[in-house]
């Protein structure tokens, strides 16, 4: 089961420094992260080609598809320190063979317009769970995606260290 308290910490350290860089302390910029995750949320599915019925190009490789995902997990973790709705730990997802990824990602969609229209922590956690299932479904273990997740948060600082 993976534990996210770690991962928190990180972000909210991150999120500090981000927000200081570009002189946005302490303000939420909740309709920018949301964006920013439907934007990374598109991104991951660019990557995967999964809904792309018309073309026989494959996806990128893990690694790519990785990084895309950790992206997201970014803003997912963002958000839930933007209204104190830290999680440590969500169960796992039951996995259902029969639904696409594409389904998933369409599902994904909903439980984010979801919680833009109703901010509370059952729709967040129904968010980081949707979001935790296409982490499964793309096979990802836990340790690949704290790894991923740790190794482009180093890369966000840096980036902001040297004015990104
Ligand atoms: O408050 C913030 C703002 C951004 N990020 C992180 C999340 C993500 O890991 C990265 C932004 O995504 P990306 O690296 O794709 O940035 P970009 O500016 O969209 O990249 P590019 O211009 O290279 O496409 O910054 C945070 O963690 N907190």
């Amino acid at each position: 089961m993976l534990n996210f308290t770690e991962l928190y910490a990180m972000q909210k350290s991150l999120d500090e420094k981000i927000e200081k860089q570009h002189g946005l302390e302490n303000k939420k910029l909740i309709q920018e992260r949301i964006l920013a995750l439907y934007v990374e949320i598109g991104e991951l599915a660019n990557e995967t080609r999964c809904f792309k019925f018309w073309s026989t190009k494959p996806a990128s490789d893990r690694e790519k598809i990785l990084e895309e995902y950790v992206d997201g997990l970014h803003f997912i973790l963002s958000l839930g320190l933007t209204f104190s709705y830290e999680v440590e730990q969500l169960s796992e997802q039951q996995q259902r063979n029969d639904v696409s990824l594409t389904s998933l990602f369409n599902t994904l969609y909903e439980t984010l317009a979801k919680f833009d229209k109703e901010k509370t922590k059952s729709n967040y956690i129904n968010l980081f769970e949707n979001f935790l299932i296409i982490g499964q479904k793309l096979t990802f273990s836990n340790e690949e995606i704290i790894g991923a997740y740790i190794e482009k948060n180093k890369v966000n600082i840096v980036r902001q260290r040297t004015g990104y």
